[in-house]
Order: structure tokens, then sequence, then C-alpha cells
């Protein structure tokens, strides 16, 4: 029973120490050949000239040495096979891990390693696009119905003033937001699509979002970008900003056209600012909802893409 556990405990340090050994080998690029282990039937050496892994000896005392040394291990083979060069281990070893396709190593046209950037870690990986949290709902296989069973006058109280229609809308939210749905927008990325029809001077959707200060928008900005979030924000006026990014609903997605059919308007409700959307003429189920930015011009200019005939080409 003790020998077992000495056994064990040895075999434990033995891979360790080749785990460490072969690291340092990573870490040296001058570091070309290493003798790992001998005896007087076998050696066993990491060779990056040869870019082997050289294994000499009979088949059992291999067998035990490699089981004594944790060759077997693994961890133990992965970095074996991801030392620099290297495209052999032993005769009968098939990578498992780096997929390199086997080439002689005694035929001198090697080929070259081929790396455009010069280092495998600053490549870019193609196969991965920045992460966007609400990519989701551009995908062209999301199932979601058009079709808006509301009664046709659920929310349409044009007759009653102002802060009683918002309340209806914000009492009856899960109602509203059957009216629109978020979908892949021809002029960016998503945009609010209505699933009804809708007539001129209706209440769409409130801005919705976290009110805070203009000098808090650059931090939030940098924070948003540090993680790769996609950042949403509406100026109210020079004291206040809506931050949607976390904490607002899909009004954010609406995109901007020259020639809109919503406007975004400020509205003070009981001593309180919102951004409500309203419809500027009838829109049709099915309609892309859109709104004019009215960005401030810049000369640092931004495309626009609303496809619209009288569009101005540019946002700013
Ligand atoms: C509030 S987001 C609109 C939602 C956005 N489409 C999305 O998928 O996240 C505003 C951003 O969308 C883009 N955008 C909106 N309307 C656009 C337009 N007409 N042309 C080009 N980009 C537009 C701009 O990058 C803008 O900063």
């Amino acid at each position: 029973m003790r020998s077992t556990m000495q056994l064990s405990n040895l075999r434990h340090e033995a891979t360790n120490l080749l785990v460490a050994l072969i690291l340092v080998m990573q870490g040296l690029p001058g570091c070309l050949y290493l003798r790992v282990f001998q005896n007087q039937d076998c050696h066993l050496s990491l060779s990056q000239r040869s870019r082997n892994l050289i294994i000499v000896g009979d088949e059992l005392t291999l067998a035990n040495s490699f089981r004594m040394l944790g060759i077997t291990h693994r961890s133990v083979q992965y970095l074996i096979e991801q030392l620099p060069g290297m495209i052999k281990v032993g005769d009968r070893h098939t990578f498992k891990y780096s997929h390199r396709p086997y080439v002689d190593p005694d035929n001198e046209d090697l080929p070259a390693i081929v790396n455009a950037a010069g280092c495998a870690r600053s490549e870019g990986f193609k196969g991965r696009k920045p992460f966007d949290m609400f990519g989701f709902l551009a995908s062209h296989h999301r199932e979601v119905s058009m079709s808006c069973n509301l009664p046709e006058e659920t929310l349409r109280n044009q007759g009653l003033p102002l802060a009683m229609r918002f309340r209806d809308l914000r009492g009856n939210w899960t109602k509203a937001r059957e009216r629109f749905v978020v979908l892949h927008s021809h002029i960016h990325g998503r945009g609010l699509y209505a699933r009804c029809d809708m007539e001129k001077g209706d209440i769409i959707i409130e801005y919705a979002g976290e009110l805070i200060r203009p000098s808090l928008t650059d931090l939030r900005e940098k924070y948003y970008e540090s993680r790769g979030i996609g950042c949403y924000m509406f100026r109210i006026n020079d004291t206040e900003v809506i931050d949607a990014t976390l904490k607002g609903n899909a009004a954010r997605f609406i995109n901007h056209s020259c020639e809109p059919n919503c406007e975004a308007k400020t509205v003070r409700i009981l001593g309180k600012n919102h951004i409500l959307i309203f419809a500027l003429r009838k829109i049709f189920k099915g309609e892309e909802l859109t709104y004019d930015y009215k960005f401030e011009r810049e000369e640092k200019k931004i495309p626009c893409s609303c496809g619209a005939s009288r569009c101005r080409k540019y946002m700013n």
C-alpha cells in the first residue's frame, strides 16, 4: 500500500518536473535541445533543432518510463505538441491537440511556419465578431410573429391630456410593447418595426433608461467600450442624458432617417423630463420606425444609410 502511494507521488513529481521543463523550453528560444531522461536502456530528449521528441529504447522500458515521467499525461502531451517547431513526437504519436500535418524531419525542405503577424498571439481571430449583447435580435434565424392581437383602439387616446396618455402607456406597457418588434434592419444593425398600423400622433414608445448627468457620459462610454458593449444614450438637454444601454427598452434600437415616420419629443410630465416617440404620419404594419436624430453638424461626418430619396448623406 505504502509503496503504491510512494510510486504515485513519485509519478506526480516527475510529471510536474516535466511540465516545468517544457514550459522553460517554450520560453527560451535558444534552448534547442534538452535531455529529459536517460538510463542505460533508453533516453528521452526534446529537440527543437530536429523538431522532434526523440525517444530511444525498447518498448517495455519506454512504456514504463513514459508512465513514470508522466509522458502519457494529457497536459504533458499538449505542452509537448505546442513546443515551437515541434512536428514529430516519437514514431507512433499522432498530434491530438495542435492538428499539425506530419512532415518528415529528415526532409530538408521543411515548410516555413507561416505566421503573418510574426506572433500567433497578436494575430486577429477571424472566427468571432466583437461581443454584442443584442446581436441575437438581428439574427435571421429568430422566429418572430408579425401579428399583433391588440384591439384596434388600444392606446389610441389622442383626445386626452399628454400626462394621461403617458400614464396609460406606462400602465399598459405589456400591451403597448406588442405593437412593435426589434428585427434586423437594412439601415443599420437592428431596428424597430411596427406590428400593427399606427395613426399620426400616437405615442409609440418612451425612450426609457437611466437619467444621468452629462459629465458621466464619457466615463460610461469608456466603460461600455472596454467591455465591448454598444452604447445607447439620448441627450435631453445640457444637464440630462438618458442612458439606455443597460436599463433601456426597445426604443434604443430606433434608427435615424432623413425622412422619418416618427419624431422624438421631450415632454415634461409631473416635473420630470421624458423622451417620447410620436408617429409623424400613419404608419403601416411592417414599416421600420425611424426618427431624425437631429445630430449637430460636425466636421467628422457620420455617413447615413437611411436610403430615403432625400437623404442628407450624413447623420451630422
Ligand atoms: C440608437 S442606435 C440604433 C440601433 C442600432 N441600429 C443598433 O443595432 O444598435 C444608433 C446607432 O445606429 C446607427 N445608425 C442609426 N441610424 C443610422 C443611419 N441612418 N445610418 C447609419 N447608421 C445609423 C449609428 O451607428 C448610430 O450611432
